[in-house]
């Protein structure tokens, strides 16, 4: 499958009370990869989402990514996204098969995307490329990267932080193949907008 396209990022206190529909919309208008990101310890409910997000990509044809935790990625049989301090890649890979999608945070270093390369990430991704609401806090990181990182790599290339339809045509046009994106998406008023920006970020893969 290629990893090309729109990955949507849920986020759990921006979705609140509107959670599947929100999924569903951004779904309806194309979606490469679904990440489910929460930041809770409360694994019940961790849990009873996740499941519900498998169900709603089979139906859609889309892959479903586990933030963080390789375990329940495992359960669910579906791919994770690892930053650097998640766990160690090797043995992801070794527990989820050599199918599994399996992603890995490069901040804003070549040295850590070849690193995770060689231990078997699916892509890498780097960030943050604008202000972020949902991560204020990450290591920004330039457009000259993205450069670098084509020459150099030999997987898909992902971008993250602060990404909004208003921004990220320069990223694609830099060669990256994923848009990582939870507010410039799940921010929007109603889920008719939420569908019409998964729309238009995938139109930005096209020209
Ligand atoms: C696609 C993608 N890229 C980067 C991240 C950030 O991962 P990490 O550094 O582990 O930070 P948290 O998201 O866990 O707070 C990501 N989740 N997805
Ligand atoms: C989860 C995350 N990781 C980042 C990194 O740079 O590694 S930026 C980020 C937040 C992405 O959300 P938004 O699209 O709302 O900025
Ligand atoms: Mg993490």
């Amino acid at each position: 499958m290629k990893l090309r396209g729109l990955y949507a990022i849920t986020d759990s206190e921006l979705l609140a009370g509107k959670f599947l529909s929100y999924v569903e919309a951004a779904l309806e208008g194309g979606v490469t990869l679904l990440q489910y990101r929460d930041k809770s310890n409360d694994e019940a409910r961790r849990l009873r989402e996740a499941e519900a997000l498998r169900d709603l990509c089979e139906r859609y044809k889309t892959q479903l990514i586990i933030n963080d935790d390789a375990e329940l990625a495992a359960r669910l049989n579906v791919g994770v996204h690892l930053g650097q301090t998640d766990g160690p890649l090797s043995p992801t890979r070794a527990l989820l098969g050599s199918k599994a999608i399996i992603g890995s945070t490069c901040h804003a270093q070549i040295a850590l995307a070849e690193q995770a390369a060689k231990e078997g990430a699916s892509y890498v991704a780097f960030g943050r490329f604008f202000n972020s609401n949902t991560k204020p806090g990450a290591p920004s990181c330039s457009l000259d990267l993205l450069d670098d990182a084509k020459r150099t790599l030999h997987l898909p290339i992902c971008a993250i932080g602060g990404i909004s339809l208003d921004n990220a045509a320069p990223l694609v046009a830099h060669g990256v193949d994923l848009l990582a994106v939870v507010h410039g998406l799940f921010g929007a008023e109603s889920t008719a907008e939420v569908t019409r920006r998964a729309r238009a970020f995938n139109e930005l893969f096209k020209s």
